[in-house]
């Protein structure tokens, strides 16, 4: 099916469609929607990059995939389906991380135009980054359960995508719910969606037990796909005993997808078998998938009978009310018990097909999600949270739509003829919404185009920002990785000290590494310096203006500043933070003594900013979409971290391998290489270009 533009198109577009090279960056659920549909308008020199390989979850939604594609290249089987619509097409996939150096400037500058649907705002960043200094329009869409949006971001006429701060965004692949959870976050999904297996409206992406086809738990062949079992088992040699079982057991049908509810139901809700199957047997038969825990802690399964001693004392309907205090594992049974047994009884009573729908201020329902969710974080050696904080967190997981992703990919490949024909006033940004504004419509414009911001610290002309730090507990190689890389999306930076000249940080291995350890003051980075930052392979340039702070013990240890001019005065400033620290105190010490006790009039807001810590590592892909919310986040601050503690960014296993390019007709394929092969930078470094881009805004005046 070729195709067929002539007669809908006038021939000027037509003629534009046909002889433009697009890029795709994403083909998860809005970019399938995007290459479908480039391919339907004619569009025949399309590339496309998705580091990630198919998961059984994406299928509900990601049309281009089917079952038989899960585990493979995302990139390169969307390349196949859309070659079905129009085997004429030029299509080329990679399998690769668009952050990878193999895409700097120059690989941009090749399209005429990109399209980004992404799930992160890392990669988000740095396709902006990218498409600004190599001046190709980007149509930058996303969405968030019924709400999508498009907007078109071009050099010296629009805003960039860093104008503007941004809500905190996060998002998690299904295996990780389902198999290696790492953070509170994690867990409190998979409860909800335990919740829904058992009572509520069942997805098939929302299965809770292990993931056996997780690519993860199998060993990658060299294009970092998992191989075929039989290629497993050949290399490995021999089989542990847990992994022979796990498979007989697979093989026998003993692990049987049986149906969760109805297996529910059977039991009677026994609170013990329940409890038994979710924290000990799903999760010894997960330690049998023993690559997963080559790299990770392996969770720890627990019985119901160890923790019935202790914990069955007391009014446990208390406990539940404790909303503030974590709750020990043990009042986590009881309370998993007594939310299980009205929940089933409620549950019992619908007729029909009638389910339970998930409610955050639904007491059985809050209770059951806080207490499987902590139960699995005690399994995994994650923090466990008290009620009120899961009861926020909880609050705000989105999930995914098709039907908004497939309405936002419509409007980006709408947008990108208007790109193509140079009008830009009719490229105005887009919101998909779920109810119609005043004028009764779903689909709303903005007003206007806004225009870069003078102060964005990416796209001004000499952009500079202001980092509050604490100079004398802050170390530099914290500097590189907590500030310059993960908040201002840095890859691989080189710092001067302005003043100087001398370097503090440079993106040469090992050349500055005497300097990591050391305290920012020592190196005398103290307040009114300013450093000069040059991130060679996104072509980015950016000034650092230091301001010395004092951190209090639990505060931030630094926050970068939008616009100067918005600090506070020194002493104003200080003296805020003495009063706030004082009533901070005197607000843990009431908390204290009513800890415990009767901890649970109300789940009003948190008391202040140092006990909401803001997180700024985001995760890669998404099943769920989470918003955290921060109200009390000052305008001006774009990020924060929380007191700071130094991780390393979370990897998922092959799928940032470094790359090679294998040249083959029309299609040039990305496989990944060697573990051992020198990646980052430094090679790009000696390409760098585009010298006119140190000055990159170009003004287009439009009506
Ligand atoms: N740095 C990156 N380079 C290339 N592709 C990326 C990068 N970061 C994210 N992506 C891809 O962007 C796509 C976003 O799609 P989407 O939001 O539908 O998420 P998804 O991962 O497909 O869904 P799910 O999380 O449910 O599996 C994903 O396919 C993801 O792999
Ligand atoms: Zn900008």
């Amino acid at each position: 099916m070729a195709a067929a533009i002539d007669g809908v198109f006038p021939a000027t577009l037509q003629e534009l469609v046909k002889k433009s090279k697009v890029l795709v960056v994403g083909a998860g659920g809005i970019g399938c929607e995007v290459l479908k549909n480039l391919v339907l308008s004619g569009f025949t020199d399309i590339e496309i990059i998705d580091l990630d390989t198919i998961d059984l979850s994406n299928l509900n939604r990601q049309f281009l995939f089917h079952r038989e594609h899960v585990g493979k290249s995302k990139a390169r089987v969307a390349r196949e389906s859309a070659l079905s619509f129009n085997p004429d097409a030029k299509i080329t996939a990679y399998h690769d991380s668009v952050t990878s150096t193999d895409y700097g400037v120059n690989f941009f500058k090749k399209f005429d135009l990109v399209l980004s649907a992404l799930d992160n705002r890392a990669a988000r960043n740095h396709v902006n980054r990218m498409c600004l200094n190599a001046d190709v329009p980007l149509i930058e869409s996303g969405t968030a359960g019924y709400n999508g949006q498009v907007e078109l971001i071009k050099r010296g006429l629009t805003q960039c995508y860093e104008c503007t701060p941004k809500d905190k965004q996060r998002s998690f692949p299904g295996c990780t719910i389902r198999n290696t959870p790492s953070e509170p976050i994690h867990c409190i999904v998979w409860a909800k969606h335990l919740f829904n297996q058992l009572f509520g409206e069942s997805l098939e992406d929302e299965d809770i037990s292990p993931d056996a086809a997780d690519p993860d738990a199998k060993e990658k062949d060299g294009d970092g796909e998992p191989k075929k079992d039989d290629e497993n088992e050949k290399e490995k040699g021999e089989e542990s005993k847990e992994e022979k079982e796990a498979k007989e057991d697979t093989a026998n049908g003993n692990i049987v997808r049986i149906n969760t509810r109805q297996w529910a139901r059977d039991c009677n809700y026994d609170a013990g078998k329940l409890f038994n199957k979710f924290f000990n047997e799903d999760i010894t038969y997960l330690l049998r998938m023993s690559n997963l825990w080559k790299t990770r802690k392996a969770p720890v399964p627990v019985q119901w009978d160890t923790l019935q001693s202790e914990g069955s004392s007391g009014d446990q309907k208390d406990v539940a009310k404790q909303h503030h205090k974590v709750w020990s594992i043990e009042e986590c049974a009881q309370v998993f018990a007594n939310s299980l047994k009205e929940l089933s009884g409620t549950f019992l009573k619908l007729e029909g097909d009638d389910t339970l729908a998930w409610d955050k201020d639904d007491q059985p329902a809050m209770d059951f999600v806080a207490a499987c969710a902590n139960v699995r974080s005690h399994i995994f050696d994650i923090e466990r949270k008290s009620r009120f904080e899961i009861k926020s967190m909880a609050g705000n997981i989105i999930p995914a739509i098709a039907t908004t992703n497939a309405i936002t990919a419509g409007i980006s490949v709408m947008r990108s003829f208007k790109v193509l024909e140079a009008k830009w006033e009719q490229c105005k940004a887009v919101y998909a919404r779920l109810r119609p504004n005043a004028r009764n419509h779903f689909l709303v414009p903005d007003a206007s185009l806004p225009g870069p911001n003078p102060n964005c610290y990416v796209c001004a002309s000499d952009p500079a920002i202001t980092l509050k730090i604490d100079t004398k507990r802050l170390r530099i190689k914290e500097l590189r990785d907590e500030v310059l890389v993960k908040t201002l999306n840095m890859l691989n930076p080189d710092v001067t000290v302005e003043s100087s000249g001398s370097i503090l940080i440079s993106s040469e291995e090992g050349e500055t590494e005497c300097n990591e350890g050391k305290l920012l003051s020592e190196l005398n980075i103290v307040d009114g310096v300013i450093l000069k930052c040059d991130d060679f392979f996104q072509n980015y340039e950016l000034s650092i203006i230091i301001s010395h702070f004092d951190a209090e013990r639990d505060e931030n240890l630094f926050e970068v500043v939008a616009d100067a001019s918005q600090l506070k005065p020194k002493d104003e400033e200080q003296k805020k933070d003495t009063v706030e620290a004082k009533e901070d105190d005197q607000k843990t010490a009431t908390k204290r003594s009513a800890n415990g006790e009767e901890d649970s009039k109300d789940d009003g807001p948190s008391t202040s900013k140092r006990s909401r810590p803001t997180e700024v590592v985001e995760e890669d892909d998404d099943d769920c979409l989470v918003i955290e919310e921060d109200e009390d986040q000052a305008e001006v601050v774009i990020v924060a971290t929380d007191k700071l503690s130094v991780q390393s960014p979370p990897k998922s296993g092959a799928k940032r391998k470094p790359c090679e390019v294998i040249e083959d007709e029309d299609i040039t394929e990305i496989l990944d290489s060697s573990d051992d092969e020198p990646a980052g930078p430094t090679k790009c470094k000696r390409s760098r270009l585009d010298e006119s881009s140190s000055n990159p805004v170009e003004v287009i005046s439009i009506d």
